[in-house]
């Protein structure tokens, strides 16, 4: 008689926001990035029992920090936006692999294969986004001293933040080796900072300066790469209406439709909830089967279906 092979984990592709590793009110030290990463990565430790992990990450803080650093330095050439993409990859891939080593042998687990993959994402070059910078990075500042700064910003919930370009992502470049990857047991961080933004050129690629969302750029990979669950885990408990008001109230299952509708109402901040509920729509308006939103603090739970804002078709 043939033996069955084992049927495979199912695979939880795990998208961290820049917050994961700067809170609000921190100013960003090694110290303070290192501590943060240990909550999300003890739980990816154990969720890595039962399940196939992708993890992805945003850069926000960290990219903007790094064009400030650009800036305030004339001795040496400045960088393209790209290129500090690409950095962000490798210093945030660093600190997730070895935060999530030192997890997995926490719980006994010595020989789990880990990889940060630098991902380049295809965005399309005559995306209209390419015209109005959107996107908020860096340090957040008081309204006099964004008043007072060279180049754009904008409010948000924290404050005001720079803005950059953020074109949408239109493919993951490194899908494929992704799929393999995990297909042959790694824990595979991709697609850091939303992946390096690229335009096709013949049959290469040139890099742009923006910055993709990395909510987006995960649930384009979620959907190429054929994920069971899509956790987008970040500092709220899930998609809240009227978030901030006395009247807020967390929703704990969405529709498509409902979704659909309280976008076009105001709910969902710019550059910050919006891009999250986009991309968990997308994921399961492509037929994915999970998308959650849930706290980072919790996606154990989230996992389990006790936590968090879950998307559902209708
Ligand atoms: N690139 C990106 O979306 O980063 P944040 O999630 O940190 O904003």
């Amino acid at each position: 008689m043939r033996e069955r092979s084992p049927t495979p984990k199912p695979v939880l592709l795990v998208a961290l926001g820049g917050n994961a590793l700067i809170r609000k009110g921190q100013v960003g030290t090694i110290e303070e990035q290192f501590a943060n990463l240990k909550i999300p990565m003890a739980q990816i430790a154990r969720l890595s029992k039962d399940y196939r992990i992708i993890i992805t990450h945003g850069n926000g803080p960290q990219v903007g920090n790094l064009l400030l650093q650009q800036e305030s330095c004339d001795a040496v050439p400045r960088l393209p936006l790209e290129i500090l993409v690409a950095q962000t990859q490798g210093q945030i891939g660093y600190m997730i692999e070895s935060t999530l080593d030192e997890a997995l042998m926490a719980i006994g687990v010595n020989n789990q294969p880990l990889v940060s993959l630098i991902s380049y994402v295809v965005v399309d070059k005559n995306d209209m986004a390419f015209l109005a910078p959107s996107k908020p990075v860096g340090p957040v500042f008081s309204q006099e001293k964004a008043a007072g700064l060279p180049y754009p910003t904008v409010k948000t919930s924290k404050g005001y933040r720079r803005v950059v370009v953020s074109p949408k992502p239109v493919t993951i470049v490194e899908k494929r080796e992704i799929k393999r990857l995990i297909d042959a047991g790694f824990i595979v961080v991709c697609c850091g900072g939303g992946g390096i933004p690229v335009v096709r050129a013949g049959r290469t690629f040139d890099g742009v300066d923006a910055v993709i969302d990395k909510d987006l750029a995960s649930a384009c990979l979620a959907e190429e790469v054929g994920v069971d669950i899509f956790l987008i885990a970040t500092d709220v408990d899930g998609v809240a209406l009227n978030f901030g008001q006395p009247d807020q109230r967390y929703l704990s299952v969405v529709s498509l439709e409902e979704a659909a509708r309280h976008i076009v109402e105001g709910h969902f901040s710019a550059g910050a909830m919006l891009p999250k509920v986009e991309a968990a729509m997308q994921f399961i308006g492509s037929g994915g089967k999970r998308a959650v939103i849930a706290r980072l603090d919790r996606i154990v739970e989230a996992v389990d279906g006790k936590t968090g804002t879950e998307f559902v078709e209708e």
